[in-house]
């Protein structure tokens, strides 16, 4: 069980709370030019792959040593033991939070309910391992006689976005030969413009579903049975071009899917922490195998960090603590990811998910509302697209917007000098976001511009920065499987963090039912051209409008 502190009752908060009456004012500015060495203080290296430079947040040594102590009387420490021993901290639903089990490498015993998970979860990697060779070297072959040549990705949310987002960020790793598509949307246009693209007696179907019964992959799953069995015509043929990825055995079955094309995992894997397990099937057949052991191997050397580290030199504690520091004492509402690499252009989008799921939640683990701020909005673009997009708000709007910037040392692909530029643009963007630009040097780049005095005058106001804009930057070596699966890691116990400091349940998301409740009352209502009237009126008249223009 975890621990119950409502965090604003702590001595800690407290403290933070006059700590940040007395310096909100603080500059960026003041605090460089005070301390030469701040660089240094504030910033960690990870196993010579990813260096945390936090020098540019509004922070001193005293707020660091606060945040810790708020870390420290909110029981993270015990909370993280209970965690990675298998606890059954996903409270509400009575589960274990064991993802890290999935990437335990160094195969210690995790034990649930009494029983050590390594060898069920070492069995499904071999039985991953063992396909993947299968479908690479041709030897899986489709009902034809003819080798796999695309992989669909049949599923939605967790089942999608963690796949979506690494085989993307590890696209310099795609194996020859396979093409990966991935359908999520109930839109009957994803799934058709993707089957365009496939031919029947070369594609693989994975239908990746932890509970085996959401209305989206359902949907998609049967659509594309149907697409298939159209050209292949005998059922039999499916065993060769159907695998499920769940923890439903009997709803697997009761699909069509051989049960030895199903690829296991359990109740302790939450849906968004869940690319480490069989749902991974599409990460390890897209970029091969053994890169999605290094994947798991990059993520357990981060739990390990995670468990072991001070928390003064923890990277997931210290991001998860200045997320804090600006949530609940700045008032920021939303944190931008901002990575300056084309491959990981999913990688905001994927903890939209993994951190508004897990920390979108207004009532704290006794149960009551809480009265201060949870989970923030997450959202980003990849740099430097962002930068002729939204940044002008980040730069002289009115709102505070913590910024997270990651961009790789090294680029695969260093054509001509991309690479120097696309750096150039990161290092300018937090030091503008930083530092800004005062008055006075915009005044004299006006009149060295030869504007007059009156032009000068007017013109001035618009072009000031007034700087002092928080951001974390993230310099990783190279994007390898092994730093992208450390830095999935890093997020991943952030979020944890978090939802430990504010007192809530990470691990449910009861906030995605009602919705589902609803459009399962309504889809029967629209089978017909009758007037719904059983509704609010917003509701009917857009129902009955609908009825009557489709
Ligand atoms: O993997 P399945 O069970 O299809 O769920 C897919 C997604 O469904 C949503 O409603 C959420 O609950 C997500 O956390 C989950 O990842």
């Amino acid at each position: 069980m975890l621990d119950n502190i409502n965090p604003t009752t702590t001595q800690a908060w407290k403290a933070l709370q006059a700590h940040f009456e007395a310096q909100k004012e603080v500059k960026l500015s003041e605090l460089f030019a005070a301390d030469a060495d701040r660089f240094n203080r504030f910033s960690v290296e990870f196993n010579e792959q990813i260096l945390l430079d936090y020098s540019k947040n509004l922070i001193t040594e005293e707020t660091m040593q606060q945040l810790v102590a708020l870390a420290k009387e909110t029981k993270l420490d015990s909370a993280i033991k209970a965690m990675f021993s298998g606890e059954k901290i996903n409270q509400t639903e009575g589960r274990s939070v064991l993802h890290t089990a999935l990437r335990n490498r160094s195969n210690t015993p995790v034990m649930v309910d009494g029983e050590d998970v390594m060898p069920a979860v070492n069995a499904v990697l071999e039985k991953m391992k063992g396909f993947c060779e299968k479908v690479h070297s041709g030897e899986w072959k489709g009902y034809t006689g003819k080798a796999i040549e695309s992989i669909v990705n049949i599923g939605i949310g967790g089942s999608d976005l963690g796949p979506v987002m690494i085989t993307e960020a590890l696209g310099a790793y795609k194996v020859e030969n396979i093409t990966t598509y991935f359908v999520s949307n109930v839109d009957g246009t994803h799934i058709a413009e993707t089957l365009k693209q496939v031919d029947p007696e070369t594609t693989l179907f994975l239908v990746a579903s932890k509970t085996f019964t959401t209305q989206e992959t359902m949907t998609n799953a049967h659509s594309a049975r149907d697409w298939f069995l159209a050209a292949a015509g005998d059922q039999a043929h499916v065993a060769k071009h159907f695998a499920a990825l769940s923890t439903n055995a009997k709803s697997v079955a009761e699909f069509g899917i051989d049960t030895d094309n199903m690829f296991e995992f359990w109740d302790w894997v939450g849906g968004r922490y869940s690319s480490w397990s069989a749902i991974g099937l599409s990460i390890a057949l897209t970029v091969g195998y053994d890169n999605f052991i290094e994947l798991l191997d990059g993520a357990h050397a981060m739990d390990k960090h995670f468990a072991e580290a001070e928390l003064e030199q923890n990277l997931p504690v210290i991001l998860g603590l200045l997320g804090i520091w600006y949530n609940n004492f700045f008032g920021a509402e939303s944190v931008s990811i901002l990575p300056y690499d084309q491959y990981m252009h999913r990688f905001a989008a994927y903890f939209q998910q993994g951190d508004m799921e897990s920390n979108g939640k207004n009532v704290d683990r006794n149960g009551n509302p809480v009265d201060y701020q949870t989970g923030p909005i997450i959202w980003g673009e990849p740099g430097t697209n962002g930068q002729h997009a939204f940044y002008q708000l980040i730069h002289q709007g009115t709102k505070l917007i913590p910024c997270d910037f990651i961009a790789p040392a090294t680029s695969h692909n260093p054509l001509s000098d991309h690479h120097a530029k696309l750096m150039s643009n990161f290092f300018a963007q937090t030091e503008a976001l930083a530092f800004g630009k005062s008055r006075e040097t915009v005044e004299a780049e006006l009149v060295s511009a030869g504007k007059s005095a009156e032009e000068v005058a007017e013109l001035a106001p618009f072009k000031v920065f007034t700087g002092n804009k928080p951001t974390n930057s993230i310099l990783v070596k190279k994007i390898t499987p092994s730093s992208l699966g450390a830095m999935v890691a890093m997020y991943e116990h952030k979020i944890f963090v978090q939802g430990i400091i504010w007192n809530i349940f990470s691990f449910d998301q009861w906030g995605v039912e009602l919705g589902k409740q609803l459009a399962n009352q309504i889809l029967p209502e629209l089978k017909d051209g009758s007037e719904v009237s059983s509704h609010d009126s917003s509701t009917n008249g857009l129902i009955n409008t609908f009825k009557a223009w489709s």
